[in-house]
This record gives structure tokens, C-alpha cells and sequence, in this order.
């Protein structure tokens, strides 16, 4: 069974006095199977966030259906909602969201202090992800006495305690410099190595070309896909810089 199966997917919004209908999502469906590491690409207004929201159960589809290790999302009580998002899955932003008001370590502790989970635990979690993120001496800090890579390691930490089944990044590379985004990306491929698996919506070719696959999505549906096998990071960057020129002048769908 894949970790996460979406099934012909659609999104509608309406606009708030009725009017307007966007069709943000056609027919999406792929899976991802546990260990792997995703990135959906897309031109702007093609609907990742949505469909990132969509996986995270932060927005309902319109049609279709969407199942983590076979549990439909959509089958799941409102108020049951949030300790099934914090037990299952991690999440990684553009602009790090973390609280300003608390250390690092606490920021990482949040979503563990939220599941009733004891201090001890707490401690004996956080050492090995510390060290591996090379944060280990800045847990006392607070986000704004750090840099942007080191505000973004925090929220990997915070993303990794709760050791879920799958972690979605959205643009995680967005607001960081160009040596902060290598380590980043060293170290998403490092946790994905570890075995944890990883879907991450990026416009950064960089980015994408570390997955070991990118889904294209075009006009509300997956459009292509390119799995990076052996290529390396650069012969995998060239082939997203030319599925995107394809995808932007105008391609036929060839998913
Ligand atoms: N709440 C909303 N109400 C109405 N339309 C929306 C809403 N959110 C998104 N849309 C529309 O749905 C489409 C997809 O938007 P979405 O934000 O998912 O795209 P995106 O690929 O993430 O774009 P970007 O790369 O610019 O962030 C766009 O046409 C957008 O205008």
C-alpha cells in the first residue's frame, strides 16, 4: 500500500458572493511510497499550495479522495483532525513559522507539549535531531538571535520530533540565501536517506533537482513526471529546465 494515495483530486472555490467558480485542481492522482522524496513543480496559480493543503487536511477537495497508509482524510472528524495532522504528518514553510516568543527548544518541543507527550521523552527526542541538524547549540535562543538557515533547521527539528509518517515542505528554500538552501537540501536528502519520506512544493529548479522525483502539475492536473534514478543533480536540473520550457510554451499533456 503506497503512504499516500490522491485519487482524481478536484478543487472548485467559489468566490465569497457566489459568482465565480476557479477550478484550482482538474484530476489530480499519483501515490508516494514510504522512504520516497517529491517535488511538485508548477507555473504560478497552477495549484500547489492548494493541493498542499489538500494532503495536509487543511482543505477539503471538491471531488476525489486522498488516503495516508489507507485512512481517507476526508472520512476523519473535525475535532479529531488536528492530533491525526500532528501524529502523522510534519510540516516546513517558506517563512519558518516559528513562535518568536519561545526558545528553539521550545518551538521544537510544541508539537510533542500539545500531545500530553512527557519532558523526558521530550529531551531524549530532541538530542539526536539537534546533533544531526547541527543546532544542538542554539536550542536556548530565540528565532530572532539566529540566522534564516538556522530558523529554518529549528523548524525541521520541530517538524522531525513527532516522527511522522510524512513531512510536506512548502517552498522551504523560499526565504533562504543560496548557501542556506544547499544545506537545507543536503540535509532534506539526509533525512530522506534515514528513511523518512518527503513531498516539498517548489518554483526552485535547485530544489527539485534533489528529489529523486518531480510531478509537474499543468492546468489543474499532473502533467509529466520525472524520476531522477541515477542522473545526477545536474544532468536531473537540465531535464527540469526543459520539462518546464515544454510546460510553459504550451506542451500537451504526456504525464
Ligand atoms: N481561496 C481561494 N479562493 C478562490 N480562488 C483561489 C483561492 N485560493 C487559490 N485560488 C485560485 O486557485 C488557483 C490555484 O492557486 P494556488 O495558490 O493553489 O496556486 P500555486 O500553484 O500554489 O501558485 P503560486 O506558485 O503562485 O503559489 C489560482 O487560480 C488561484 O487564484
Amino acid at each position: 500500500m503506497a503512504l499516500l494515495d490522491v485519487k482524481n483530486v478536484k478543487k472548485i472555490y467559489t468566490t465569497r458572493f457566489g459568482g465565480n467558480q476557479v477550478e484550482a485542481l482538474h484530476n489530480v492522482s499519483f501515490s508516494v511510497e514510504a522512504g520516497e522524496y517529491v517535488a511538485i513543480m508548477g507555473e504560478s496559480g497552477s495549484g500547489k499550495t492548494t493541493l498542499l493543503n489538500i494532503l495536509a487536511a487543511l482543505d477539503k477537495p471538491t471531488g476525489g479522495k486522498v488516503y495516508l497508509k489507507g485512512n481517507d482524510l476526508g472520512k476523519i472528524r473535525e475535532k479529531e483532525m488536528a492530533a491525526f495532522r500532528r501524529q502523522n504528518l510534519g510540516f516546513v514553510f517558506q517563512d519558518f513559522n516559528l513562535l518568536d516568543t519561545l526558545t528553539l527548544k521550545d518551538n521544537i518541543f510544541l508539537p510533542l507539549v500539545l500531545s500530553g507527550k512527557k519532558y523526558t521523552e521530550m529531551e531524549s527526542r530532541i538530542a539526536p535531531i539537534a546533533e544531526q541538524l547541527g543546532i544542538s547549540k542554539l536550542l536556548n535562543k530565540y528565532p530572532y538571535e539566529v540566522s534564516g538557515g538556522q530558523k529554518q533547521r529549528a523548524a525541521i527539528a520541530r517538524a522531525l520530533i513527532t516522527q511522522p509518517q510524512l513531512i510536506l515542505a512548502d517552498e522551504p528554500s523560499g526565504a533562504l540565501d543560496s548557501r542556506s538552501t544547499d544545506e537545507l537540501l543536503g540535509l532534506f536528502n539526509a533525512i530522506n536517506d534515514n528513511g523518512q519520506t518527503i513531498v516539498m512544493v517548489t518554483h526552485s529548479v535547485k530544489a527539485a533537482s534533489t528529489a529523486k522525483r518531480v510531478l509537474f502539475i499543468k492546468d489543474g492536473e499532473v502533467f509529466h513526471q520525472l524520476y531522477r534514478g541515477n542522473l545526477t543533480s545536474d544532468e536531473m536540473y537540465q531535464k527540469i529546465t526543459d520539462t518546464l520550457t515544454v510546460l510553459t510554451t504550451g506542451g500537451e499533456h504526456r504525464e
